[in-house]
C-alpha cells in the first residue's frame, strides 16, 4: 500500500525529500492538486502562448559524421539553436529501450530500496545519489522531479556501485554513447581549429562524466509547476535520451519564443552547455531550456552531463583568440563553477555571468 501523506504541513518536504519518497511518493498516495511547495510564482511558469509550433530544432544524420557537409549542419546547429537531434548515431536501437525499461523499473521499486541510495545512504554520494527536484536545499519553491544521479568515471566503479537494477544496461549504453561524445566533440572542437582531441584535451572537455534518470510523474496542475525550470546546462555537451511523452522547451531565436523538442524514437538529444559557450568564447551557444510534466502520464528522461574535470580551469581557448580576437570569458575552476549552479534555484542563463569577463 502506498503511504499517506499529510498534504497540509510542511510534513511534504519531510516525506518527499528525507524519507525519499520523491513527487512520485506523492502522486501514488493519490494526490489531487499541487501542494503549495510546487506553486511556482507566475513569472517562472511556462506560458505556453509563447510557444512556435513551426520552428524546431535540426534533427541530423549522423552515419556520416565527418563528411563535411554534415559536420557544417552539426556545428552551424550548435551556434544557431545550441540544440539538435541526431539520427543513426550508432546507439543501438535495444540498448537505449533497455535503458529505457530499466529507469521505469527503478522508479518502480519500493521506496524501501530507492532510500538505500539517498545521501545520507548511499555507498558513495559522489557515485550515487536519489534525490528530488533541482537542489532542493537552495530552492523556495521545488520542482516536479525525482532523479538518481550516477558519476561515471570506470566501468569498474559503476559495477561497484550503481543499483543492480540499472547497472548493466546503463553501462552498456554509456559505452556506446562515449563514441558518439567522441565523435561530436571532435568536429564541434574541429571547427574552432583544434585538430584533435588529445588525453591533456579530454580533461577539460570530458574529464567527468554524470548520468542522471530523470522521473516526472504526471502532475495534476501542470500549468503552475515546474518539471524542470528555465536554465542551460553547465556540461561541455548534454547527451539526452526521452521517451515519448514530450514537454522539453527551448528557447526559440525569436525573442520570447520556446521550441518544442518532440520524442523521435531512438534519436538523442544534443545541447551545447555553458563550458562550450566558454570554450568557443561564444561561438556555440548554451540554450536555456525547461520541462513541463504531464498531466496524464509520467515521462523520463535520461541526460549524460559531459562535463569537464572538477580541477579542471575553463575558459576560450587559444585557437579561438588566435587572430586577436577579445575574451568574453573568464578562465575558471570547473568545481566552483558547478556549485555555484547548485547553490541557487534555476534561474535561466545567469550562472554564465560567473565567467562573463
Ligand atoms: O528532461 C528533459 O528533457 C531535460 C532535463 C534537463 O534539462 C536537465 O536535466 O538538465
Ligand atoms: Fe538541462
Amino acid at each position: 500500500m502506498s503511504p499517506t501523506v499529510n498534504t497540509n504541513s510542511s510534513n511534504i518536504i519531510d516525506f518527499v525529500v528525507k524519507q525519499g519518497n520523491g513527487v512520485k511518493g506523492l502522486v501514488d498516495s493519490g494526490l489531487e492538486v499541487v501542494p503549495k511547495q510546487y506553486i511556482q510564482p507566475v513569472e517562472a511558469r511556462f506560458d505556453a502562448s509563447k510557444v512556435v509550433p513551426e520552428e524546431s530544432i535540426p534533427i541530423i544524420d549522423f552515419t556520416n559524421w565527418d563528411d563535411p557537409d554534415v559536420a557544417e549542419s552539426i556545428t552551424n546547429a550548435a551556434s544557431k539553436w545550441g540544440f539538435f537531434q541526431i539520427v543513426n548515431h550508432g546507439v543501438p536501437l535495444k540498448v537505449i529501450e533497455d535503458m529505457k525499461a530499466v529507469v521505469h523499473s527503478f522508479f518502480e521499486l519500493p521506496v524501501e530500496e530507492k532510500r538505500k541510495y539517498l545521501k545520507e545512504n548511499s555507498p558513495s554520494e559522489t557515485v550515487v545519489r536519489l534525490a528530488t527536484s533541482f537542489s532542493s536545499e537552495a530552492e523556495a519553491i521545488l520542482e516536479w522531479k525525482d532523479f538518481v544521479t550516477l558519476r561515471y568515471a570506470s566501468e569498474d566503479e559503476a559495477n561497484t556501485f550503481w543499483p543492480p537494477i540499472i547497472k548493466n544496461q546503463a553501462v552498456e549504453y554509456m559505452k556506446k554513447s562515449e563514441v558518439v561524445i567522441k565523435k561530436l566533440l571532435g568536429v564541434l572542437l574541429k571547427k574552432l581549429n583544434v585538430k584533435e582531441i588529445n588525453k591533456k584535451l579530454e580533461y577539460p572537455l570530458m574529464g567527468s562524466m554524470r548520468l542522471n534518470l530523470n522521473y516526472y510523474p504526471r502532475c495534476p496542475n501542470p500549468e503552475v509547476a515546474a518539471g524542470v525550470g528555465r536554465h542551460s546546462d553547465v556540461s561541455t555537451i548534454t547527451v539526452l535520451l526521452q521517451d515519448e511523452i514530450g514537454g522539453l522547451y527551448v528557447r526559440g531565436i525569436e525573442n520570447d519564443t520556446w521550441v518544442h523538442v518532440p520524442p523521435i524514437d531512438g534519436a538523442l538529444v544534443i545541447n551545447i552547455g555553458d563550458v562550450l559557450e566558454i570554450i568557443s568564447n561564444g561561438r556555440y551557444k548554451s540554450i536555456e531550456h525547461q520541462v513541463v510534466a504531464n498531466r496524464n502520464k509520467s515521462r523520463i528522461s535520461i541526460p549524460i552531463f559531459v562535463n569537464p574535470a572538477s580541477d579542471a580551469v575553463i575558459g576560450p581557448l587559444p585557437q579561438v583568440l588566435e587572430n586577436g580576437e577579445e575574451a568574453k570569458y573568464k578562465q575558471v575552476v570547473y568545481s566552483d563553477y558547478f556549485e555555484y549552479f547548485f547553490s541557487k534555484a534555476h534561474d535561466g542563463k545567469k550562472t554564465i555571468d560567473y565567467a562573463m569577463i
